[in-house]
């Protein structure tokens, strides 16, 4: 499903009714009686809908919602916000059509407010600007105050529709109906929440008119339709032979549980190259996995024989690798000389930061993996501006550099190094912990090895990883006690539930 900013939306719009014939008041039409419909489908006939009507196309819609339930025999009372004036073009034309149809506006009083028992907020869509102005700002408060279920229409009011807005008062939904696709608001952290519940509802624009913005939420269908398939005669070679290379003396375990994740998710053969000292213990754990003393110095890796990246195909590095300074060379030798794909996590990040002329001038594959800290402090942002921009931030930079990102968290946000964008939303509050990146680098890994567009790998990859958390709450774990070791373990069942024919 695609992602959009407002203006792509309006471009829609503009392209259904200028170039394939449909005049405005029809697609309000179309719009206001598939929002109708589902709002008749969540609730009781006994509900009492105090429909909020604003002045511009959003409370159009309203207008419409609020005559196909009185057509149907709803409980509506209907109350138009903003002066006769405003109300103008296809929104006029359908207030026109409430009240040929026989039907009245209300004023909104203290027992309107009491009576309702759902409000359908039709005041302001994508097309609010600045701050909110009277009456909006205290209707927003309002709607906020009583307690009434409340259901925004597209977008919850007064909250901007792209990302990047600091300040903002808006209606706090139980439940969205967003119109047609999702805005960039629905996925950024300091916005998410005021959406409620949110559901995309398809107003019917013709096909043609829709562009594609190059940004796609993905669903599972996705997934199980775009998963590379094993051959029968599948051997270890064409499931990929993967190297990871990170841990220090004292971090063991990140490396450990990247590379049971690279097997459990189907990599051929992985070699994990670390400090020689924790060797005994991490192969005697992973009987599968090959193990490869590095160079060391003060417990941390210092150097790599380069002859081990010959032959893979593909290499990860950087977890828990550490921050001094002999990683940094180390991280220069692998942009250089890894000449398959590279992704880089964790310490990597932190040590990249000063490689980034380095990266600039790789010309194979890289991925990097930062949380919103670890992309501000590779960008120079505050993590605020990460956390509000993370589409145009990790859009700029995998242009910049030449790179995919994979920007961590509720709704992780994948960048390919044309700008292209995937947003894969599995996963859980349980994914929280210290060993989770360790995880989804190792699967990541064996994607990379297995997929012919890093994109899909990536998205491929932050699936299973969601998914298996998801998967594992819903039975004997919870969000608290869940590990990342378990979700190494859950992988079976997302194989088993997703992938597999
Ligand atoms: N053909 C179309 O145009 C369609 C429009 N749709 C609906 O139309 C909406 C967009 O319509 P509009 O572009 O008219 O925009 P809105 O309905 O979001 O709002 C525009 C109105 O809000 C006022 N406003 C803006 N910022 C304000 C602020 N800070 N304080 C107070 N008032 C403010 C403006 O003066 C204007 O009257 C979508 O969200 C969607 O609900 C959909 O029905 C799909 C079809
Ligand atoms: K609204």
């Amino acid at each position: 499903m695609q992602i959009v900013r407002a203006e792509e939306m309006y471009e829609w719009d503009r392209r259904a009714m200028d170039e394939y014939g449909r005049e405005g008041y029809i697609l309000m039409e179309n719009a206001g009686r598939a929002l109708a419909g589902r709002i008749r489908e969540k609730f009781p006939k006994d509900e009492k809908f105090l429909v909020l009507i604003g002045g511009g196309n959003n409370g159009g819609d309203g207008y419409v919602i609020a005559r196909i339930l009185k057509d149907q025999g709803f409980d509506v009372t209907a109350v138009q916000v903003v002066p006769d004036e405003k109300i103008e073009g296809d929104a006029l034309y359908h207030k026109n059509v409430y009240t040929k149809s026989g039907y009245d506006l209300a004023e909104l009083t203290e027992q309107e407010w009491n009576r309702g028992t759902v409000v359908i907020d039709a005041m302001l869509g994508i097309g609010v600007k600045g701050p909110l102005r009277p009456p909006f700002d205290d209707l927003v408060r309002d709607v906020n105050l009583y307690g009434m279920h409340r259901v925004s229409i597209d977008i919850p009011s007064g909250l901007p529709a792209d990302e990047g807005e600091e300040e903002f008062e808006a209606v706090k939904a139980d439940t969205t109906f967003i119109v047609q696709a999702p805005k960039l608001s629905l996925f950024t952290e300091h916005t998410s929440g005021y959406y409620g519940e949110a559901e995309v509802v398809d107003i019917g624009l013709p096909p043609l008119s829709v562009t594609d913005p190059a940004r796609e939420w993905r669903a599972e269908e996705d997934v199980k339709e775009g998963y590379p398939r094993l051959p029968a005669s599948a051997h270890k070679g064409s499931r990929g032979k993967g190297l990871l290379i990170g841990g220090a003396q004292m971090m063991p375990g990140a490396l450990v549980m990247a590379a049971k994740a690279s097997i459990r998710s189907g990599a051929g053969l992985t070699t994990a190259a670390t400090v020689p000292g924790n060797i005994p213990s991490a192969a005697g754990s992973l009987p599968e996995v090959m193990f490869m003393g590095t160079e060391e110095v003060d417990g941390v890796i210092s150097g790599i024989d380069t002859d081990s990246l010959t032959g893979k195909d593909a290499v990860a590095a950087g977890i828990g690798m550490g921050r001094k300074e002999p990683g940094r060379a180390v991280m220069e030798t692998l942009l250089k000389e890894t000449k398959v794909p590279l992704l880089i996590d964790a310490d990597g990040l932190y040590h990249l930061r000063f490689l980034l002329d380095v990266l600039k001038e790789r010309e194979e594959v890289t991925v990097v993996t930062p949380h919103v800290k670890e992309m501000a402090d590779l960008t120079g942002e505050s993590t605020g501006e990460v956390k509000r921009n993370p589409f145009s931030i990790s859009s700029k930079f995998a242009r910049d550099y030449g790179v995919y990102v994979v920007l961590k968290g509720p709704h992780t946000i994948i960048t390919a190094p044309d700008g292209r964008q995937i947003v894969e939303s599995s996963g859980n509050e349980g994914l929280a912990k210290g060993g989770s990146g360790d995880v989804l680098t190792g699967i990541l890994l064996t994607m990379l090895m297995q997929h012919e567009h890093p994109l899909e790998a990536l998205a491929n990859g932050c699936f299973l990883h969601g998914k298996s958390a998801e998967l594992l709450t819903a039975g004997e774990r919870t969000v608290y006690d869940l590990l990342p070791t378990d979700v190494v373990e859950g992988l079976s069942s997302v194989f088993r539930t997703y992938i597999k024919e």
